[in-house]
């Protein structure tokens, strides 16, 4: 438990009670999406089909395909949360200070300018990164004239239909726990000012690091099941593309007992795929970017 005797040091008690504080629930968030199901008797026939029902036939196994993969997902997040569950927590601690210090060390770290992290959540038993954070926040703003602090951004749900926005954090009491327990900061500054969004900044963002249920080695990432981060990495990409910007490395933190077999994890076509993960032994480079620009 010597993390935890660490954050009490470098981090408020507001931070160290909600990392300790009651699970976090998704009872606030909305259920998925209704399941647009069309009727099974439209494969009920004797004559031959015609094209209207040609479609709705595919349609359905479509639709059945995508409900096979939404279950094969729930039942994953429940063995990976048990799996996480009976994890002994001084592995646990022993595995957070592995991942941070390996992170704080890397070269892609190191040379990264502005980044969106999570910001971890004891109950939900989520790699910790407040010693990542407390390091960024703690560094002098400049030196001389020249910027030294990383710029970072944090989530904020804004609503229940999968939206997030990353906004700018300059230290730890701009966080307030919200209705499922999770720190985020408030929209507006201490002095009113609106704080800057990262999807309105003009300047990209180097890196994310990322929460998860679990991962594989070929970049697969399960989430909570909230869509926020598939659709929050989407636009962001899509924004950098327009804009002409150097994509962000896409890095997910991740215990020993998340990384699974290739194959395990079922992906939509929504489903963003990380470059690299962050395990307690140290960097899986993935994608060429990872290995090209960082390997
Ligand atoms: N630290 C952190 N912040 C984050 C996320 C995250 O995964 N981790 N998010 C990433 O999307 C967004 C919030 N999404 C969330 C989605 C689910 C749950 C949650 O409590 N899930 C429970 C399941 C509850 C249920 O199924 O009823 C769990 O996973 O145990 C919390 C936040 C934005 N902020
Ligand atoms: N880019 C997107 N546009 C629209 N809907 C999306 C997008 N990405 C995900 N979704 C929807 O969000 C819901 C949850 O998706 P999924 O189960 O893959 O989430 P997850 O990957 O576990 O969560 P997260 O992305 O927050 O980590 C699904 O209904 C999915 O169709």
């Amino acid at each position: 438990m010597t993390t935890r005797t660490h954050h009490t040091y470098i981090l408020s008690g507001r931070w160290l009670a909600a990392q300790m504080s009651q699970p976090c629930t998704l009872a606030t968030l909305p259920p998925p999406p209704p399941a647009v199901k069309l009727s099974r008797f439209a494969n009920v026939r004797t004559q031959p089909p015609s094209i209207a029902s040609r479609f709705i036939t595919m349609s359905t196994n479509n639709q059945d395909h995508h409900d096979d993969l939404f279950k094969q997902k729930r039942i994953l997040r429940t063995k990976v949360r048990k799996a996480l569950k009976s994890m002994d927590p001084a592995l646990r601690a022993q595995e957070d200070n592995a991942i941070q210090s390996i992170v704080l060390e890397a070269p892609w770290f190191k040379s990264c300018r502005r980044l969106c992290a999570y910001i971890s959540c004891g109950a939900l038993r989520e790699v910790d990164t407040s010693k990542v954070l407390a390091e960024i926040l703690q560094s002098p703003l400049k030196d001389g004239d020249v910027q030294v602090r990383k710029k970072i951004y944090v989530p904020r749900v804004e609503d229940k239909n999968s939206h997030m926005r990353m906004l700018n954090i300059s230290c730890v009491d701009d966080l307030v726990a919200n209705s499922m327990d999770i720190l985020e900061p408030a929209p507006v500054d201490g002095d009113g000012n609106e704080r800057e969004d990262v999807l309105q900044a003009s300047d990209p963002v180097d890196l994310f690091l990322l929460p998860g249920l679990a991962f594989d080695r070929s970049g697969r990432r399960l989430g909570r099941g909230g869509g926020y981060y598939d659709t929050f990495l989407k636009n962001y990409q899509e924004l950098v593309k327009a804009r002409n910007w150097k994509q962000p490395l896409l890095v997910a933190l991740s215990y020993s007992p998340q990384i699974l077999d290739e194959g395990v994890i079922s992906v939509t076509q929504h489903d963003v795929s990380v470059d690299a993960l962050v395990s307690p032994v140290g960097v899986i480079p993935i994608s060429s970017a990872a290995i090209d620009r960082y390997g």
